[in-house]
């Protein structure tokens, strides 16, 4: 048992279904707002109109580039694909300097340039006009295939003079500037709209995308009638439409205020975005870890936990990686090796038990937090699709290795949803190179 101060600490996160079912209407009636065209501008799940409305069909064929800038890497990708439901893919990561999350808008666009620039000369493609796909994962308003406009910067990005700025047009000016190779971006896209199409690539039954990284977010199959934002919604011949939702803005109208604590305040208040993404600090990767420490400080401060030692690495603001939830929860219970590094990398010495049991209840209501909001996401996209069958593909290391993530997400979904409905959830691969090249295959045969 954890100690009643711990427990105390961490009863804010314990969600019962009915505050679930209250999220899910909530986000609901935020979700419609995006859609409709009247309500749109002041709505603040934007549910963006992608302007992908094709989903793959296995057969798609040719050579595309694709670049991938969205929180903690960056990519430069060469995909082919095959014609008969395969691709190819060369990638390679650049170290991304996290002095130009901060930096001017030149110093971001010419060091992407300059890395694709290195790729495609290393790759021997200096001379070829390919299409290129950028994933750019952060709020866009789209007004094309190749047009986006930056909304806000999220996950610690804020580099001035980018926001309501074509990214699009900022990237092939730099290329350009550079002069080294022969590329023309075709397609944006948000990371979830290439998770979403590299998964239905080989799963025709996929109709979300989701993101659980740095950030959270997701995109879905709308019909195109309803995405009112799109200048075609009643005349396009294509039934389909991918909404990016951007829900990792749900609740900065105060909407959540029921299910968020005093940690997720004190989180908000440090980041460079105070007071927007709401939904997202209370899921992502780049929050978890700080919630944990925020916790684990107010009760050494209480004298509940690491009794009379001293860890100025726990003092310092994001020293608690979300990893580490990882690691403390990956160990059976009663067992403690990992926890046991966990406590060694955070500066403590000492060897108690009722620490670890402590720590582990900590990270436990975190981590369930997260899914079960993730969870209330996802069930809220489904009821909307009003489908009784639906694969989602998924990617973001906090997904993919949080030991009990996918159990937990699955556990509360089952919760929430009508009877019935089935789902899968899997992981999806390459979407920012094949969910990129996917899409800029077909704007570049539009084109
Ligand atoms: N083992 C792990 N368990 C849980 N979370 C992890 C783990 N490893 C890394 N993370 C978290 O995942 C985040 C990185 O996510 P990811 O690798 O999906 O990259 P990303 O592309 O930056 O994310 P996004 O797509 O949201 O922009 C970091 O915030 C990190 O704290």
């Amino acid at each position: 048992m954890a100690h009643p101060e711990v427990e105390n600490a961490i009863k804010g996160f314990l969600l019962d279904q009915e505050k679930m079912a209250e999220v899910v209407d909530r986000m609901t009636k935020e979700m419609k707002m995006g859609l409709a065209k009247d309500t749109h501008p002041r709505a603040v799940i934007k549910c963006f109109v992608s302007y992908v409305q094709d989903l793959p069909t296995g057969k798609e064929r040719g050579k595309c580039l694709a670049l991938d800038l969205g929180g903690s890497n960056f990519r430069v990708l060469l995909v082919t694909l095959n014609g008969d439901g395969s691709a190819d893919i060369q990638s390679k990561s650049y170290v991304f300097p996290s002095t130009l999350m901060t930096g001017t808008s030149d110093e971001l666009f010419d060091f992407i340039a300059a890395s694709l620039g290195n790729f495609c000369i290393e790759n021997g493609l200096e001379n070829e006009a390919l299409p290129l796909g950028f994933t750019f994962s952060f709020p866009c308003q789209q007004k094309g295939i190749n047009k986006g406009t930056l909304v806000a910067w999220t996950k610690g990005f804020n580099v001035p003079g980018v926001v309501g700025k074509n990214v699009v047009e900022l990237l092939q000016q730099a290329i350009e500037r550079r002069g080294e190779v022969r590329i023309s971006i075709v397609a944006i896209l948000n990371d979830t709209v290439g998770t979403l199409m590299s998964c239905a690539f080989h799963n025709r039954n996929c109709r979300i995308g989701l993101i659980v990284g740095t950030g959270t977010n997701a995109c879905y199959v709308e019909k195109t009638v309803n995405a009112e934002c799109f200048e075609h919604y009643q005349t396009s011949p294509k039934q389909s439409m991918i909404i990016n939702c951007e829900w990792g803005a749900f609740g900065d109208n105060g909407v959540l205020d029921f299910v968020r604590t005093s940690y997720d305040r004190i989180v908000d208040k440090v980041t460079p975005n105070p007071g927007r993404q709401t939904f997202e600090k209370c899921i992502s990767g780049m929050y978890m870890g700080e919630i944990v420490r925020l916790i684990v400080i107010e009760m050494m401060a209480k004298g509940v936990m690491f009794h009379g030692e001293t860890s100025q690495q726990i003092q310092n603001r994001w020293s608690f990686q979300t990893a580490y939830l990882s690691d403390v929860e990956s160990d059976p219970i009663g067992e403690y090796r990992h926890t046991n590094k966990v406590i060694r990398e955070m500066g403590f010495l000492g060897n108690n038990e009722a620490d670890k049991i402590n720590l582990r209840r900590i990270c436990e209501a975190v981590s369930s937090r997260s899914a079960k909001l993730c969870a209330c996401g996802l069930v809220t996209l489904i009821n909307k699709m009003n489908i009784n069958e639906v694969v989602v593909g998924i990617d973001g290391s906090v997904y993919r290795y949080h030991p009990k993530y996918h159990d937990l997400l699955t556990m509360y979904m089952k919760q929430l949803l009508k009877p019935g409905v089935k789902f899968e959830l899997t992981v999806s691969e390459d979407g920012s190179g094949k969910g990129a090249a996917l899409v800029a295959a077909t704007a570049a045969q539009s084109k």
